[in-house]
Parts: structure tokens; C-alpha cells; sequence
């Protein structure tokens, strides 16, 4: 079997979900921004919630992979837990002293415990208690219960980190420090967990070593035709985007990439936070969002020509991208306020599960309803507490699988 996503909206097959755990008990009002989250979550009813999630996928044909079970499998492999800890605990993350006596501790544990301890993170007590540290400056400075080891409290937002882009996957390099570890586990995973490791498939960015050249999931979006859309935001730089270009046109498989040049703010941060695809031809998008300046990436010999378009051309942009002479956009006609609440929960952030068909928060009930009366067919989710770490059902997954869109 072979992996592709060659577009946003055909038949999901395969989906890799973060069922949230105890990482999110270490969210507190002091630390949620550095976590990127706005409110501390009531973890029950999150998961609660998730697993709605992942039962409307599994109902509609989806099989769903979770990250924890993934991460867990790939530590069993004696080269993938000794990548992991060295990438996680080493002089410059934890100081030479702790590194030391923490790597050990660690290469001890079973596969599912060290899993579970890499993205729940660690305070200075609990690991005091298992391998206490006299001669660590590190932990000598830390109160019991901070966290020496910070927890993944973003691995709920599997899109970001890696994505794939028709038949190969692109490990991020992420810009918030918060989200930098991720990219270690999900590197491990790829290249060692038997499901990935046994099959031949590009690999578009190999994570930590793209650097600043910084490109998060939620910014790109596989329309189809061989085209990708990418929002040059607050967590996708212009450089990160034309190395995920260059790579994608040495392969042939991509014949263009079109760059949205977005405003960088946090309610915004990812394009998909502001405008999904929904059916053919058609996406769903923000009210306030506007038209946006884009430019067309395309092969050009060994290089690449970079064509710009004014704000105006967006849709236009992007229908031609798509062999369409327009597209259909869905806005939700409501005022600015409405609109910017149901953005700020994740409304135009849909997962398609297959052409027309979406999966959305149910609090956004007016876009809901107008997708509706435009012929989409809305599966709507509880997201309450999910939602508080600003990401919805289409943020949530990493489709792996999906089937070509039938020609109309
Ligand atoms: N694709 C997305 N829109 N992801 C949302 C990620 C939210 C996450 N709390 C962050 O700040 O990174």
C-alpha cells in the first residue's frame, strides 16, 4: 500500500489523530500562552469530544491512527528511541549533568511509558524521583513542579507538523519553540515505524533540519491538479515555502504553488484557519479574510518562475490553478462580529471526509447552516474544550490516505 493526499477533499482513507492526554493537565493560566493555548481544558470532556471526532471518521469509512500509539510502536526500535533522546534530552535542552542521568532513565523504559512521558513532559520532581540529580545546576534551579521537560500540548494539531503533499510528506520544522519537539517524534515515526518505514515515498522536508526554513501544515493545502495552495502567515516563511516548492517540482509531481501572502496575527495563523476547500471548486471562506495578494510558483528549467498577482486576482488565481474558470466561495452572510467569532472557533476550519461532505465544530451554527443550504453536508463535532487550543477538525488531522476526486 501506498500513501497519497492529492487533494483536500477526496474520500479520506487514512487519518492520523492526538487523542489529548495528560499533557494537557500541565496547562495552567501562567503557562497557556507559552503552550499556545488560550484557556486551561477539562481534560475528560476533551476527550471526550475527540473521540467524537474520531468516531464520526470511523463511521464514514476512515481509519484512524493515533499519534500516541504510533510514537509508542516506533520507540520498540532501538535506533528511533536512541534519535528521540538525543534530540530531547541532551546538554543544550537539559544541561550536561540531568542529560546524562535522564538519557539513562529513559533508554530503561518500556516503549509506551517513554511515549507517554515525551509528550505529557516531566517536572523537576517526577524525575527527581525516579533518578534523583545532586550535581545538575539545571534542576537545582527549577521549584518541584516545574517542568523541566515541556509538554506537547499542540501534538492535538497533527495537521502542522507533518502533511502530505500528494505522494510524500512533508516533517515541519515548526516556528514556535512550543512545537519544536513534535518534529523529533514525528521524524522517528516516519523513518522507523514499520507501517511508514517498509514503504518508499518522498520525503518533502526532514524536519529539524529545515531550520528556520519553517512551513506548518495548516498553511498548505493540496487543491488538486497538481497545484498547492501555501499562506505565507505567522508560522510559514517565504523561505520554508520556496523549499517546499523546489522539492515538489524536482519531483514532477507538483506543477504549481501558489503562495496567499496573509497578515500575520494569532487568530489567523494558518491558512486553513481562514478559508478549507469544501467540495469541488468550491472552499469556504472568512468574511473579513478579503482578497489577498498571491504569487504563482512553477517550474522553470532548473529553477522556478515567481509570477505575483494583485489582491483582486485571488479566486481567479486559484480556479485556473484548478482548470476552473471560477470558484465557488462560500461566505456566511452574517455581520463582522459573528463572523469573527465563529473564525475565532474554528468555523471556515473544516475536514472533508469527501467531496461536499465536511466535518466542523457544531458551535458555528450559522456557517454550519449555510454550507448546508448550499448543498454541503455538515457532520458537526462538540469543541468546546478542544477548541480553546485554536484548531479545529481540519487542523486536528493528518490525512495520510485519500482517494483521486472522481472527474465530474
Ligand atoms: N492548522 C491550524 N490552524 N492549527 C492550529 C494550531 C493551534 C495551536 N495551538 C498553535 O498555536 O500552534
Amino acid at each position: 500500500m501506498s500513501f497519497s493526499v492529492d487533494s483536500e477533499i477526496g474520500r479520506l482513507r487514512q487519518v492520523i489523530l492526538h487523542r489529548p492526554g495528560r499533557e494537557m493537565l500541565r496547562l495552567t493560566p501562567q503557562n497557556k500562552d507559552s503552550l499556545l493555548f488560550d484557556d486551561v481544558l477539562w481534560l475528560e470532556r476533551a476527550q471526550q469530544e475527540h473521540d467524537q471526532l474520531a468516531r464520526t471518521l470511523t463511521d464514514r469509512g476512515v481509519e484512524v491512527l493515533y499519534l500516541g500509539d504510533l510514537l509508542a510502536q516506533t520507540l520498540e526500535v532501538a535506533e528511533a528511541r536512541d534519535f528521540v533522546l538525543a534530540n530531547t534530552f541532551n546538554e543544550n535542552t537539559c544541561g550536561p549533568r540531568a542529560a546524562e542521568a535522564l538519557h539513562g532513565l529513559m533508554q530503561g523504559l518500556p516503549a509506551a511509558e517513554l511515549a507517554e512521558i515525551l509528550v505529557a513532559g516531566a517536572t523537576r520532581r517526577e524525575l527527581q524521583e525516579r533518578v534523583p540529580v545532586a550535581d545538575s545546576l539545571v534542576l537545582s534551579l527549577l521549584e518541584d513542579d516545574d517542568l523541566l521537560l515541556a509538554p506537547l500540548t499542540n501534538h492535538l494539531f497533527t495537521r502542522d507538523t507533518s502533511c502530505w503533499v500528494y505522494g510524500g510528506v512533508s516533517i515541519n520544522s515548526m516556528t514556535k519553540q512550543a512545537r519544536r519537539r513534535e518534529t523529533v517524534n514525528y521524524q522517528a515515526i516516519y523513518r522507523w515505524h514499520p507501517f511508514f518505514a517498509d514503504q518508499e515515498f518522498p520525503v518533502w522536508s526532514e524536519g529539524l533540519a529545515a531550520g528556520p526554513a519553517t512551513v506548518e501544515g495548516g498553511d498548505v493545502e493540496v487543491i488538486g491538479n497538481g497545484a498547492v495552495l501555501v499562506g505565507v502567515s505567522e508560522r510559514t516563511c517565504p523561505q520554508g515555502v520556496e523549499r517546499l516548492a523546489s522539492r515538489l517540482f524536482t519531483s514532477g509531481e507538483v506543477s504549481q504553488v501558489i503562495a496567499v501572502e496573509m497578515s500575520r496575527n494569532r487568530a489567523q495563523m494558518h491558512l486553513d484557519t481562514v478559508m478549507t476547500m469544501v467540495d469541488v471548486g468550491t472552499f469556504v471562506k472568512y468574511a473579513d479574510l478579503g482578497m489577498l495578494p498571491t504569487v504563482t510558483l512553477r517550474p522553470d528549467g532548473a529553477g522556478m518562475s515567481v509570477t505575483r498577482h494583485a489582491p483582486e486576482d485571488m479566486h481567479r488565481v486559484i480556479a485556473q490553478a484548478l482548470g476552473l474558470d471560477d470558484l465557488k466561495v462560500l461566505t456566511t452572510p452574517q455581520d463582522s462580529l459573528a463572523a469573527a467569532r465563529e473564525q475565532w472557533d474554528d468555523g471556515c476550519n473544516t475536514l472533508a471526509v469527501s467531496p461536499g461532505v465536511v466535518v466542523t465544530y457544531e458551535r458555528n451554527v450559522a456557517t454550519n447552516d449555510y454550507l448546508a443550504s448550499n448543498g454541503i453536508e455538515v457532520l458537526p463535532v462538540p469543541g468546546s474544550e478542544l477548541g480553546r487550543g485554536r484548531g479545529g477538525p481540519h487542523c486536528m488531522s493528518c490525512p495520510v490516505l485519500r482517494d483521486p476526486v472522481p472527474a465530474l
